[in-house]
C-alpha cells in the first residue's frame, strides 16, 4: 500500500515498519543508563531513532571540529610561530580531519550492525586533543578549563550517543586533563581542586540531564508503540465488524441455498422499482414462478436433490433474464421476478423461455422419467396502480389458475384485459408427461 494511502490509525515510525510488542506489554527503564530492560524494545527504539542520530551525529561532530580547528588562532598568540605551533597545528588538523572523517562514514554508513565504537571514537579523538593542548600551551591553563567544561557539556548533550558512551569519554577528558594540568602545566593543588570541582559539576548535570533526556525519550517511544497497538487493534476490530456486518447484510439479503435475493430484499429493491418505473410511467411486469410437483422430488430422489433443483431452476432464471430484472425466492419452491420496462407481450415470451430452459436443465438427469416443469403467473401494473402487494397477488392468482389448469404453463393474470374476458394463455404438454 503506498503511504499516502496508508490508514490515518496506523502511524509510521522513522524509517522502519518495526514489529510491534504485544499490548499491554510494561516497560522498564535502567535507572543509571535510561534504556529499555528489555532488549529487544531497546533495540527496537534504537533502530527508531537511527536516522535522525545519524543526520544530527554527522552535524554535531562537523561544528564540534570546526569550532576546535578554529582554536588554532588562540595557538598563534599564544605560542607564536614556534615548535608547539607547529605541533599544536598538526594535532589539531589530526582531530579535525578524523572527526569529520568519522562524520562522514557515520553518516553514509550507518547500518543496524554499525560498531558503538564507531560512536565513541570521535569523542575520545576531540578528547585527546584538548588533553594534548595542555603540555603544548600550559601558560594557558586557565583558559582552558571552560573549554573543557563546553567540550563536556557538548559530549553529553550535543553530540548525540548513548549515556554510558558519552559518561566515559567525558571522564577520560576530565581526569586526562586533570593529570595533563598537573604533570605538564604544574598547576597549584588550589587551580587541581578547583578544576576536579567544577568538572564534577558539569559531569553530574550533564549525566542527570542526558539520563532524563534518555528516559523521556524511551518513555515517549513506548507510548507511541502502545498507543499503535490500540490503533492497531481498533483497525482490526473496524475490519471485523465490517465483515460482519457485510455477512449479516448477505443473510439478510440473500436466500443462502440460491443465491437469489431474499423475500424481504427483493420487496425492498422490487418496491424501488416499480416506483422509479411509475415515475417514468413505463409498463413493469411481474413473473411468480412455481416448480412443478416438487414435494414428489424431494419425496422420491431426496431434499438434497430438491436443493440442487432449486439451485439449478434459480441459476437458469438468472441466465434468461436481464441484469436489470430483480429475481428473489418468495419461499419454498417459489420464485419472484420484477421485470421494469417490460410490456406483457415481452414478459410472456421471456417466461417461455425460461420454461423451456427449466426443461433442459441438466439436474434433471439424476431424476429419469421425470419431466421438470415450472408454473408462471403474470401480473401487468395497471394504470397508476403503486401497490407491489396487489400486483404479487394478482400474479400469484395467475400462478393459481396455471396450476389447476394442468402445470407447465405461463398464465397472465385476466385482471389485465379491457372487459372480463380472461386471457389465461394455457399451454398443453409438450415433450413427455411428468412422472407424476
Ligand atoms: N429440498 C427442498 N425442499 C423444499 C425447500 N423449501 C420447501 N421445500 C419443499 O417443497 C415442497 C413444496 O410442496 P407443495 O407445496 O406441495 O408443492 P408441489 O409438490 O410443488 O406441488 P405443486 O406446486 O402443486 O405442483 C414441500 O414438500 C416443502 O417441504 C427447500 O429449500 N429445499
Amino acid at each position: 500500500m503506498p503511504d499516502g494511502r496508508r490508514n490515518a490509525l496506523q502511524p509510521k515510525l522513522d524509517g522502519e515498519n518495526l514489529a510491534l510488542p504485544a499490548p499491554g506489554t510494561t516497560h522498564h527503564l535502567h535507572r543509571l543508563t535510561g534504556q529499555f530492560h528489555e532488549q529487544s524494545r531497546e533495540a527496537l527504539y534504537r533502530r527508531s531513532i537511527q536516522p535522525r542520530v545519524r543526520t544530527e551525529t554527522g552535524l554535531a561532530l562537523s561544528v564540534a571540529a570546526l569550532i576546535f580547528g578554529m582554536f588554532a588562532i588562540s595557538d598563534y598568540f599564544y605560542t607564536g610561530l614556534t615548535l608547539e605551533f607547529t605541533l599544536l597545528i598538526t594535532m589539531r588538523i589530526l582531530v579535525v580531519v578524523s572527526c569529520l572523517t568519522l562524520a562522514f562514514m557515520i553518516r553514509r554508513r550507518g547500518s543496524d550492525t554499525r560498531p558503538a565504537w564507531l560512536h565513541a571514537l570521535p569523542l575520545w579523538i576531540l578528547a585527546t586533543g584538548i588533553i594534548l593542548i595542555v603540555p603544548l600551551r600550559p601558560e594557558s591553563l586557565t583558559t582552558q578549563v571552560p573549554a573543557v567544561v563546553v567540550a563536556t557539556m557538548a559530549f553529553y548533550l550535543l553530540i548525540p550517543n548513548l549515556l554510558p558512551v558519552a559518561a566515559v569519554a567525558s571522564l577520560y577528558l576530565g581526569i586526562g586533563f586533570l593529570i595533563a594540568s598537573v604533570m605538564a602545566a604544574d598547576a597549584s593543588a588550589v587551580v587541581v581542586m578547583r578544576t576536579t570541582l567544577l568538572l564534577i559539576m558539569t559531569n553530574g548535570v550533564g549525566f542527570f540531564t542526558l539520563l532524563r533526556l534518555e528516559k523521556l525519550q524511551r518513555k515517549q517511544f513506548a507510548l507511541l508503540q502502545e498507543e499503535r497497538v490500540q490503533n492497531r487493534q481498533l483497525v482490526e476490530e473496524i475490519a471485523h465488524r465490517k465483515s460482519l456486518e457485510a455477512q449479516l447484510r448477505r443473510v439478510a439479503e440473500q436466500d443462502a441455498l440460491t443465491g437469489l435475493d431474499s423475500r424481504r430484499h427483493f420487496m425492498t429493491r422490487a418496491k424501488t422499482l416499480l416506483r422509479r418505473t411509475r415515475r417514468d410511467q413505463a409498463p413493469f411486469c411481474l413473473f411468480m414462478i412455481d416448480v412443478d410437483h416438487f414435494k414428489a422430488i424431494n419425496d422420491t430422489w431426496g431434499h438434497s436433490q430438491g436443493d440442487r433443483v432449486l439451485a439449478a431452476i434459480a441459476e437458469a432464471c438468472r441466465r434468461s433474464l436481464r441484469p436489470q430484472d430483480v429475481i428473489g425466492r418468495f419461499g419454498g419452491e417459489e420464485f419472484i421476478v420484477a421485470l421494469p420496462k417490460t410490456h406483457l407481450q415481452d414478459a410472456q415470451m421471456v417466461a417461455e423461455r425460461l420454461r423451456s430452459k427449466v426443461r433442459e436443465l441438466t439436474v434433471m438427469e439424476a431424476m429419469p422419467d421425470h419431466l421438470l416443469t415450472v408454473t408462471i403467473g403474470i401480473a401487468e401494473v395497471l394504470d397508476e396502480e403503486t401497490d407491489l402487494d396487489e400486483l404479487i397477488q394478482r400474479a400469484d392468482r395467475a400462478l393459481y389458475d396455471g396450476k389447476h389448469g394442468g402445470r407447465n404453463r405461463v398464465v397472465i393474470s385476466h385482471e389485465e384485459t379491457v372487459g372480463d374476458t380472461p386471457s389465461t394463455l394455457g399451454e398443453s404438454f409438450s415433450g413427455s408427461p411428468p412422472f407424476f
